[in-house]
Formats: structure tokens, sequence, C-alpha cells
């Protein structure tokens, strides 16, 4: 079976084209076993780039663990460059199927190489009540109060149609991101797990994050969470609409568009490899 390694700053998968070849069986297991970074592949997780009957293409991501997410901020800009890149829909706007439904995307290409991709990521989900992976107290979910192992954070709970618990922290230390990260991911609160993101503010317009991601822990960028990130600082009164991003593999441009309420992500996507999987 023949993959494609991508990573979206930093957040890298294993993509298989299944317009060129059959969906494989067992994706689950199928994703643990790419994923490992020592006896497969090596990525956080592997996505598939399907046809589909309502958009230009699907795509199903399953995390590191073989759990499938509803969405993929990074690895959906990756699947927009793939199509383009290989002929695929080789068109400036691309519609992709979802989990949260089919988002609609905008490709920067440099000749006849897509070099960034914005996304509009939708409207985060707020709410307690609509934020049905989420269960913190009813009511919009800003800076709650979280006691867990002795700490006491304050977290913002956002849904992009996977959930994200957002810590707005002095410092995203291995102390919370690997210690607490874990814990906060299979806390009973969050029924379906959660991802989690430390956060730190350099100004209005400026955050760095880190980020322990449910199925795959930290990873070196993470978009939905980014984006669940811009909607809990700008909810929370601590940024503007536009922010820039910092995470471990690279930046992310995020707008919360407040007419329209739709967020748009923008970030880079690479081609890494093509490969033959013999596993
Ligand atoms: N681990 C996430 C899926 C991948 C999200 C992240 N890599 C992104 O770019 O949005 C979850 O289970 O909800």
């Amino acid at each position: 079976m023949q993959f494609t390694k991508m990573q979206g700053a930093g957040n890298d998968y294993v993509y298989i084209d299944c317009f060129a070849q059959p969906t494989p069986e067992n994706i689950a297991d199928l994703a643990i076993r790419i994923s490992d970074r020592h006896f497969g592949v090596g990525g956080d997780g592997l996505v598939l780039i399907q046809p589909s009957e309502i958009a230009d293409a699907r795509m199903r991501m399953f995390n590191a663990d073989g759990s499938e997410s509803e969405m993929c901020g990074n690895a959906i800009r990756c699947v927009a460059k793939y199509l383009y890149d290989h002929d695929i829909r080789r068109t400036p706007t691309l519609n992709i199927e979802t989990g949260v439904g089919v988002l609609k995307l905008d490709l920067q290409a440099e000749g006849d190489r897509v070099q960034q991709v914005t996304v509009n990521m939708g409207k985060p989900i707020l709410e307690a009540a609509e934020v049905p992976t989420t269960i913190l107290p009813s009511g919009r979910v800003v800076d709650e109060k979280f006691e867990i192992d002795g700490h006491q954070l304050s977290v913002t709970c956002v849904s992009m149609g996977n959930p994200h618990c957002v810590c707005f922290v002095e410092s995203a230390t291995d102390e919370l991101v690997l210690g607490l990260g874990p814990k906060i991911e299979v806390d009973p609160r969050f029924p379906n797990r959660t991802n989690v993101e430390f956060v730190e503010v350099i100004s209005r317009g400026e955050l760095r994050q880190r980020t322990w991601e449910r199925g795959s822990g930290e990873t070196w960028a993470c978009g939905t969470g980014a984006s669940a990130v811009c909607a809990a600082a700008v909810l929370s009164g601590r940024t503007d609409r536009d922010v820039l991003i910092h995470l471990l593999g690279g930046d992310l441009r995020l707008r919360w568009d407040e007419a329209s309420g739709d967020m748009f992500k923008t970030g880079p996507a690479v081609e890494v490899f093509t490969g033959q999987w013999e596993g």
C-alpha cells in the first residue's frame, strides 16, 4: 500500500490516497502500527483521503492510538495540498467533507505547488450544553475553575467538532504539558476524553501554545486546538480577533470573524516523502 508522509507546522501524519487505491481494512489497527516511530512509518496518526459524494474529497483522521477524531486542522491543509499537487482537484478553493461537515479551503500556491492553506474551520462551540464532549458546569465555560492533581487551573472548554480544554498559564512547562496533560485528557469530566492546550499570552495579537492531544500525546502543532485557543483568548478578553500562534513546529494565523462567527486558520502544508507500506 502506497502512503505519503506530510506535515503541517510539524504535526505529521501518514496519508493514504484512497482515490488511487482501496480504503484499507482494520483502519484503527493500521493507524497504531503505521504511526509507531520505531516499528512503523512514524507520525501523529493516519489520514485517509477519500472520494466524496458531497464535496471534492472526504478526510478521515485517526490518532496514533487508533481513535478516530471528528476533525484535524493541520491535516486538512495537507489533504488540500495533496489533492492540488497530485492533480486530483487542481482548483484554488476546495470543499472537504469531515466529521464536522463540509469545510471550505483557500489554497495559496507558488508555481504548481501549494505552500499554505486558509481553512474556514466553522463556528467554535462554546456553550457547555452544546459541547457534548465537555461537561464542565453549565453556561459559557470561560475561565472555569478546574482542579486536578492538586493544581488549580482556569480552563475554557471549546469544541471545534473535537473537544479542547484551553488553559492560560504563565509558562507552558513540561510539568504541565507532559505531567497534567495526560491526566486532563482522560479526566471523567470529559466523557470522550479531550485535547489540552497550555497557552502563554505574549500580546493581544500573539500567543504561544503547547498541546497534549487526545490519542497522540504532545504534538508539535494542533490546528483545531489553535482555533479553540483563539476563541478562548478572545472570549476571555486576552486577545483581539486576529492572532498569531507560535507552536513547537511553526506558526498558525487565526482570525475569528465577527460578522460570520466563523474561525479562519492559515498555515503551511508540506509533503515530506512517499513510500510503500509492507506492514
Ligand atoms: N487529537 C485530535 C485530532 C487531531 C487534532 C490536531 N492534530 C489538529 O491539527 O487539529 C482529537 O482526537 O480530537
